[in-house]
């Protein structure tokens, strides 16, 4: 079996009480690897190291160098694309074609795209007047923040990892990474990659373990922690907001979200239903961006409710690597059970189930995994648990509307604001429900179409701040003024 090691100041490393946990391959059930655990002391080996790392090797380099350097993270990363394709499908029993359409080729891209941003973003500066009539000259530095802790979830592990961890080091921080406990293997392989293409020690450290009195709360509550980015529950958000406020920490936090999905009468009928059932099945429902309540124009309701319940009935069942998988199950057998209470309470509160609300049959050698029937309802009162509280699962209510003020209503009646994905081809509409829906993400006609340069983030409980091209310098750094008197 695969033995999983934290990576601490460029070395492979256990932990000195021994403590390990099971991965568990959500396909089947089967245990895939062996983790160990970070405690205290490795925790505190892995900030020292990092701190340590900020000066000499790295923090000599130029920005250009540093860029160069992270092109070459990126060109590694490309080179042993099977490796992390393999490592990625184990960890989440997600497709083939997920990996490496998606996820694994997204982890290369957030090592080029935020070296390119560093160095070609400029810094402000202003000239003003002085009494002696010679002036002055103000310009702004940036400097790295210090030591970055990245957070991590398991549901796009190795896309949503780099995606923080790549502007940490093109500004010239270093980090420390807890990566989900379901999903160790991809961070684990990064380390290799950084000590291949010669990242200096101690740039890049992995801890392995859970939140709560484990790996993540110590790091989250350790002095040496300048700064700290986080992608997760709304709930662990809250849980590591506390943690920052000792010492005043800054925080970046993307959390969960109960996205709207809007369908006009007006919408390409093909095009809507090919794009909502990505976003409300894509990865098996697990995605923060993705969609679990759906409106659509009362003309078009019943029509779109059948063809989004025949593509989802087409759906193919299986191990990620066997051609033809467009379905995974879900990641562990916790949330299958969290996902399955509420397919119980939506029935219990009056839904109709369109399709789906159970478990799947699959075969034999699959019995094991963490497996649920893709799911649509129609039917409930707003009221319902199902459209009020995230379920990060692959299901989906539908509801009718009857006029743009209403559905603008409906889409905004939520404490979360992350996200909304509307279907129209009146260009003038959708400029107005992008102005008018309280979400941090519009996508008009499309859903997850990213260019990584633009602001990444959610409004109300779906997050403080913003990542993405000059966003994420805003965290990465600390800006400095310089006032030169001429
Ligand atoms: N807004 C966004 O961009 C995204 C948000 N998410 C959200 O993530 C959630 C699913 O991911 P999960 O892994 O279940 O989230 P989670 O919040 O349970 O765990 C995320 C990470 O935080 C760690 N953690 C948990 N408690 C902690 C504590 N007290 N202190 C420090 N670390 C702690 C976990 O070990 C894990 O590494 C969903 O709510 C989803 O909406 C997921 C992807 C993107
Ligand atoms: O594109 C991003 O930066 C974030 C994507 C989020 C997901 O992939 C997810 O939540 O699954």
């Amino acid at each position: 079996m695969r033995q999983v090691q934290n990576f601490i100041d460029g070395q492979f490393t256990g932990s000195a009480s021994g403590r390990r946990f099971d991965k568990i391959s959500p396909v089947d059930g089967t245990t895939i690897a062996s983790v160990s655990e970070a405690g205290a002391a490795e925790v505190d080996a892995a900030v020292q190291a990092a701190r340590a790392a900020l000066h000499g090797d790295w923090g000599n380099l130029t920005t250009d160098q540093r860029a160069d350097l992270l092109h070459g993270v990126a060109n590694e990363i490309t080179r042993r694309f099977d490796d992390f394709v393999a490592a990625e499908m184990a960890d989440t029993g997600q497709p083939h074609h997920v990996m490496t359409h998606a996820f694994i080729p997204r982890g290369a891209a957030n090592f080029k795209v935020f070296a390119d941003v560093v160095k070609n973003v400029a810094t402000e500066s202003f000239v003003m007047p002085t009494p002696d009539g010679a002036g002055a000259v103000n310009y702004a530095i940036r400097r790295p923040k210090g030591v970055v802790a990245v957070i991590s979830p398991w549901n796009a592990p190795f896309l949503l990892m780099t995606w923080k961890v790549g502007p940490a080091l093109a500004c010239g921080n270093t980090v420390v990474v807890k990566p989900s406990e379901e999903t160790p293997l991809t961070t684990a392989l990064l380390g290799e990659v950084m000590n291949a293409v010669g990242v200096p020690k101690g740039v890049f450290n992995v801890i392995h373990g859970f939140g709560p009195g484990s790996a993540g709360e110590l790091l989250t509550r350790h002095k040496g922690v300048n700064a700290i980015t986080f992608t997760g529950e709304t709930g662990t958000g809250t849980a590591i907001m506390k943690a920052a406020a000792e010492g005043i920490r800054d925080v970046s936090f993307e959390l969960g979200g109960k996205n709207a999905g809007i369908v006009f009468a007006d919408a390409d009928f093909d095009k809507a239903v090919d794009g909502i059932f990505r976003s409300a099945f894509l990865n098996t429902g697990q995605v923060c961006l993705g969609t679990e309540r759906v409106y659509v124009e009362r003309p078009l309701f019943e029509r779109f409710v059948a063809a989004l319940k025949a593509r989802v009935e087409g759906v193919s069942f299986g191990r990620p690597e066997t051609k033809g998988t467009d379905y995974g199950p879900l990641i562990s057998a916790e949330h299958r059970k969290k996902v399955l209470s509420y397919y119980r309470k939506a029935v219990e509160e009056g839904a109709t189930v369109v399709t789906g609300g159970g478990t799947p049959e699959v075969a034999a050698e699959l019995a094991g995994g963490h497996w649920v029937q893709p799911t649509i309802w129609t039917g409930l009162p707003e009221s319902a648990a199902v459209i009020r509280e995230e379920i990060f699962g692959p299901c989906c209510h539908i509801a009718p509307f009857d006029t743009e003020a209403e559905v603008v209503t409906l889409a905004n009646a939520t404490d979360y604001g992350l996200s909304t994905t509307i279907w129209t081809t009146n260009l003038a509409r959708a400029h107005r429900l992008s102005a008018a829906i309280e979400v941090g993400i519009v996508w008009v006609n499309s859903w997850f179409l990213r260019d990584l340069r633009t602001a990444f983030g959610g409004s109300k409980q779906s997050g403080i701040g913003r990542e993405g091209g000059v966003h994420s310098l805003e965290f990465y750094t600390e800006t400095a003024n310089v006032c030169i008197k001429l």
